[in-house]
């Protein structure tokens, strides 16, 4: 059981269930909340909530969720695009790191991300030592799962040539969604440590709604939240 500094003003937390921090749990869509709460089993130290897609409709919901209630740890979770050869659809993936990768300009030599123009950072970094107990303990539960940079974007990929180019900025992105930093941005503006959990629905690239596996996705992302109630 591993304990978080609480944003709470009545003290530290404590080892064990009874006084173990509450969780926020961020999702973009109802069927995404839902099927964390299913996995979730009813277990009032987690708090889930459905923002809405996009970094401003997760960022202002984090912040909404915070004002409101005191937690020790905050997490993105949901459905993602995977990227070929790193993360199959159905397969999971913690973030290390959450990065606004369309954040920027584009300028006659390509792409130049924000922090890249003197705007400050575009990568925020996950919990580490929360990543690695949550990805070994998803996969000494049988899960396949893998861990790296999770891709913030505004624009679902559609081309082989974006997903190639994100692939080349962003070397070892595992997976891309929509939500992760504007989560992880309000997260840390309290201080709170950040996850982001992605289930595989869809490989990153040339755009075939049809092919999308959200069933198959959801059914991980429910078995993967059986898994943070026990470690957690
Ligand atoms: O239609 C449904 O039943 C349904 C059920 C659950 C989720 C959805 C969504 O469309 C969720 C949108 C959400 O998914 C993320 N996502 C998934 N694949 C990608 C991708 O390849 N690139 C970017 N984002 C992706 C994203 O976070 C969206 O907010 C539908």
């Amino acid at each position: 059981m591993r304990t978080f500094p609480n944003n709470s003003s009545t003290g530290a937390a404590v080892e064990g269930q009874a006084s173990a921090p509450r969780v926020l749990i961020v999702t973009a869509v109802a069927a995404e909340r839902d099927a964390v709460l299913r996995g979730l089993q009813g277990s009032g130290r987690f708090h889930v909530v459905a923002a809405g897609a996009g970094t401003a409709a997760a960022a202002a919901g984090t912040a909404a969720a915070l004002a409101a209630g005191s937690y020790g740890c905050v997490i993105s979770a949901g459905i993602g695009g995977g990227f070929p050869g790193v993360a199959s659809i159905g397969s999971l993936v913690v973030a290390s790191e959450m990065i606004a990768a369309d954040l920027g300009a584009e300028t006659p030599e390509g792409f130049r991300s924000a922090a890249e123009l003197g705007f400050g950072s575009v990568t925020v970094p996950a919990d580490s030592g929360t990543v690695q107990a949550v990805t070994a303990a998803l996969a000494a539960a049988g899960l396949n799962v893998s861990t790296g940079p999770v891709l913030t974007v505004s624009t679902a990929t559609g081309t082989a040539e974006t997903a190639a180019a994100l692939a080349a900025r962003h070397p070892g992105a595992a997976a891309e969604a929509m939500e992760g930093h504007g989560v992880a941005v309000a997260a840390v503006a309290l201080g709170l440590p950040v996850l982001e959990l992605r289930a595989i629905s869809n490989a990153v690239g040339p755009r075939d709604r049809a092919a999308w596996k959200i069933g198959e996705a959801l059914e991980a992302l429910e078995a993967a939240a059986a898994i943070l109630l026990e470690v957690l």
